[in-house]
């Protein structure tokens, strides 16, 4: 059987894409469906970390948080992803993956807090870990915190699982002519200002020389063909 074309990969689960087609929140069957992507890979030997976005709940940036000072605003949007990263790892546990969440910032009574030799050590035995509350810190974003855990568990690869099947010279939500790139340097994808992932994002993996795939998590089979080194998304590289 053909092998994995990684050993160790961080997810970014889009927290959007986990409201399916209902107007924000959680779908049931969505995240049934994402965690069944989750368990095919991860029964494969793949060690998976997870970072969970927090755009189906609240947006530190979105028209609702207007008027609101910045940084309270971010804090209520990383507690969103820590409601979302509960949500998975239950998920997770009705499929029978055994998952731990920590959390970027002090919520013991709940979660776990991130503490990185626990998180490589989970890793190691064979656990799913869903790192929550994104890096901690406000004006930064969940696709900043995977560049960050990815390069702090020295993860192969970021996947981005979006809801979008790969970079485009535009935002193919809001332009028609848009066409995908099969790959893409970071330096082109700052300069060109595509917004698929922040450029602070961009920027860390770059430095840490650590390859991002965008891809489809609404596609069915998509996360694993990703894992199994096929032809799907596109690859950021440095
Ligand atoms: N050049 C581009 N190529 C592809 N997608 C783009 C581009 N520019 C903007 N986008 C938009 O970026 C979105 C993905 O990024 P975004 O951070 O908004 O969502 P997410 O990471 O999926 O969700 P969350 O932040 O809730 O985890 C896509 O759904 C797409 O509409
Ligand atoms: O490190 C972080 C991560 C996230 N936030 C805030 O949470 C929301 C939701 O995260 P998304 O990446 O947009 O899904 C984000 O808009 C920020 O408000 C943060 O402050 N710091």
């Amino acid at each position: 059987m053909t092998k994995p074309a990684y050993q160790r990969v961080l997810l970014k689960l889009s927290g959007e894409a986990l409201m399916g087609d209902d107007p924000f929140g959680i779908n049931r069957a969505t995240i049934e469906r994402m965690v069944a992507d989750v368990a095919e890979v991860s029964k494969l030997g793949v060690e998976l970390a997870v970072v969970i976005g927090g755009g189906n709940i609240f947006r530190g940036v979105a028209p609702g948080a207007q008027g609101m000072d910045r940084a309270t605003a971010d804090y209520m949007g990383m507690l969103a992803t820590v409601m979302n990263a509960l949500a998975l790892a239950d998920a997770m546990r009705q499929q029978g993956i055994t998952a731990r969440v920590m959390s970027a910032i002090g919520i013991e009574q709940v979660v776990e807090p991130y503490v990185r030799p626990k998180a490589l050590q989970y890793l190691e035995e064979g656990k799913v870990v869903v790192f929550a509350a994104g890096t901690g810190n406000p004006f930064f974003t969940t696709d900043t915190a995977a560049a960050l855990r990815g390069s702090e568990i020295s993860a192969e690869i970021v996947l981005k699982a979006t809801k979008v099947d790969g970079v485009y010279t535009a935002d193919p939500k809001k332009d028609p002519h848009a066409t995908r790139y099969e790959q893409i340097s970071f330096d082109e994808a700052i300069a060109k200002h595509l917004q698929v992932m922040d450029a602070t994002a961009f920027a860390l993996c770059r430095d840490q020389k650590l390859p991002i795939k965008v891809f489809s998590i609404v596609k069915p089979g998509a996360l694993k063909r990703v894992i199994m080194g096929e032809d799907e998304g596109t690859l950021v590289h440095v």
